[in-house]
């Protein structure tokens, strides 16, 4: 049995996590389950899966798990402090990375350092500290696997391919809710935003989508994971998701991988790799007869893909303070205390400020994302008045 830790497992990543679990029920055994504040679903699945420790936010929260989980095996931990040291003592096979956010760095960080392999969802680690993250994975000989379907595409179609070989990275991009709409940016409500065309999703990652930062943020991500330059890496629009991703190599080939808009199969993929199991899903249908199309982005209409290129080129703080500055307009947007098209104008505000702070430790990444925060928070403030 392969012990697994799932790090935000109430979420839409964590409940397709769980889902193929219970599709291979001999193979894998979840030993901490997490979650920040959805008590009642992580309670559901403590009585499901019976893990060893599961980790809440809050004091109140871990309380009240505590009352529902007397006499159970599970023992209930509260706040990072206590979820970092679970990760370090139970060294897990494999953790699922699949908190939303900067959140999920410090927990991803201490998996990697216990030995644990790596299914890596949460991109905004690998934006915030990529460079950290892969220098530890190095030090403790660990996997990192993506579950980012794009980059779980890109992990398959690169086995077997010398990297001289491979001339670019190809992510393929929905579009999002707003590729083909002509109205005004500005006047875009988070219910609109929130409507994915193909994924079924958490709302972060929705809005991410919205305004195509997701795909900027995958750029970063796709540099980090697979040692690809800037000008290496290219995004496609391709509205049906049907393609994951594709390489270019050398010869003028492209290889993609396709299938279905289904996180369970990236799942499954890191789960049981290097293996390949039989799907026990229902799997994609070659002659359902889809046209595939594909076209460059707009990016004038999405000005997050160039701030994230900007980052990238940058490096240093800039990833970093690019990711702080847009969780904080995400979630300002979500609460209607900025427009849609606030997004990219803060998020470039902060960038221009303080992507250029030195780094030398992990830490001074930490200080940059608070400071990020506060002035992004400013920001917000401002556009109120
Ligand atoms: N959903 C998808 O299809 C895809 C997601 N990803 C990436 O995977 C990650 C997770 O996405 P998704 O599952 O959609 O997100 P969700 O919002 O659905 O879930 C996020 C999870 O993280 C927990 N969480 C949120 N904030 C904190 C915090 N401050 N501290 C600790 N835990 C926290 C949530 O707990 P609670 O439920 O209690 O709030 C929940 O378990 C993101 O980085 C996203 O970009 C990548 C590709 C596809
Ligand atoms: C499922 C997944 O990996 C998401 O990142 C998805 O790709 C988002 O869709 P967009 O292509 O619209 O960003
Ligand atoms: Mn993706």
């Amino acid at each position: 049995m392969k012990t697994i830790s799932i790090l935000g497992s109430t979420g839409s990543i964590g409940r397709s996590t769980l889902k193929v679990i219970d599709a291979f029920p001999d193979r894998f055994d979840v030993v901490l389950l997490s979650a920040h504040r959805s008590r009642e679903k992580l309670l559901e699945q403590i009585r499901h899966v019976r893990p060893r420790y599961a980790a809440i936010s809050t004091p109140n929260d871990a309380a009240w798990l505590r009352d529902q989980c007397r006499g159970s095996r599970t023992e209930i931990l509260c706040g990072e402090a206590e979820l970092l040291a679970a990760i370090r003592e139970l060294r897990a096979d494999l953790t699922v990375s699949a908190m939303v956010g900067a959140a999920g760095l410090k927990p991803t960080m201490a998996a990697i350092e216990s030995g644990s392999t790596i299914a890596l969802a949460n991109k905004e680690a690998m934006v915030v500290a990529g460079a950290f993250m892969s220098q530890a994975a190095r030090d403790y000989q660990v996997d990192i696997l993506p579950v980012d379907s794009e980059h779980n595409a890109l992990h398959q179609c690169l086995r077997g391919e010398k990297r001289a070989e491979v001339k670019r990275l190809i992510l393929t991009a929905s579009g999002g809710p707003f590729r083909t709409y002509e109205g005004d940016m500005s006047a875009i409500q988070p219910q609109q935003a929130l409507k994915h065309p193909t994924w079924d999703m958490g709302r972060k990652i929705s809005i991410d989508s919205a305004t195509m930062m997701n795909k900027g943020l995958e750029v970063i991500e796709a540099h980090f994971l697979f040692g690809f330059a800037a000008d290496e890496i290219a995004i496609v629009v391709h509205p049906q998701s049907v393609v994951h991703s594709l390489i270019e190599t050398v010869d003028g080939s492209y290889k993609c991988q396709l299938g279905r808009t289904d996180m369970c199969d990236p799942i499954q993929y890191a789960l049981t790799w290097p293996q390949r199991l039989a799907s026990p899903f229902e799997t994609f249908d070659i002659t359902r007869g889809i046209d595939l199309h594909f076209y460059p982005p707009d990016p004038v209409k999405f000005p997050c893909i160039e701030l994230a290129y900007q980052a990238l080129r940058q490096e240093g703080a800039a990833p970093t303070v690019l990711n702080a500055a847009n969780e904080v307009t995400v979630q300002a947007f979500l609460d209607h205390r900025i427009l849609f098209t606030d997004i990219p104008r803060i998020n470039r505000m902060c960038l221009d400020q303080l992507g250029t702070t030195r780094i030398t430790v992990l830490d001074d990444l930490f200080a940059v994302d608070e400071e990020t925060r506060r002035v992004a928070a400013r920001q917000v403030q401002e556009q109120r008045r």
